[in-house]
């Protein structure tokens, strides 16, 4: 027999995963003194670390055929490629999302490149509601996909 057809409740979902990595906050457009000056301690030339936490959160309608608005097995799968590309690495150096466009490697960058690179990989991407990093309990970023 069908079952119903009765409106579908919208629900959040949220995964936590964490990784460590290495950084330098630096900018080639500006002289030595200005990055310093911008960015203190965290222009270290010989790079600074943090053990980040990385919140993915989708938002969508319970499927009724299987009571899940994505199954986080899948998403777990998903999640864990894009890690590899962060854990243990130095951003600046080994992703080249970084390396290649000179892109400070800010955990609102940080955010726009996990939540890209996951959305891409994601069997139904339109899910992807938002992306949370944590680079200390006191510093946490997210972003939801929008742009000015
Ligand atoms: N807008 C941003 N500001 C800063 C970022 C950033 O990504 N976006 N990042 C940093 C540094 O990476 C730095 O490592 C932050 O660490 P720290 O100052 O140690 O962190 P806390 O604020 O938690 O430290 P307390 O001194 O204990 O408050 C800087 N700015
Ligand atoms: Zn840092």
């Amino acid at each position: 027999m069908p079952a119903p057809n009765l409106a579908r409740p919208i629900v959040q979902l949220k995964r936590v995963e964490t990784f460590s990595a290495a950084h330098r906050l630096h900018s080639t457009e500006l002289s030595d003194e200005e990055n310093l000056q911008i960015f203190g301690k965290c222009n270290n030339p010989n790079s600074h670390g943090h053990n980040y936490t990385w919140e993915a959160v989708l938002k969508g309608p319970v499927d009724p055929r299987t009571g899940m608005v994505y199954n986080l097995a899948d998403l777990k799968k998903e999640m864990a490629v894009v890690l590899e590309m962060v854990d243990h690495k130095n951003l600046d150096k080994d992703v080249a999302y970084f390396r290649d466009n000179n892109i400070i490697s800010t955990t609102e960058n940080l955010a726009v490149f996990l939540y890209t690179e996951l959305k891409n990989r994601m069997r139904s991407p339109e899910l992807l509601y938002e992306v949370t990093v944590r680079e200390t309990d006191k510093n946490i970023f997210t972003f939801s996909g929008s742009f000015s």
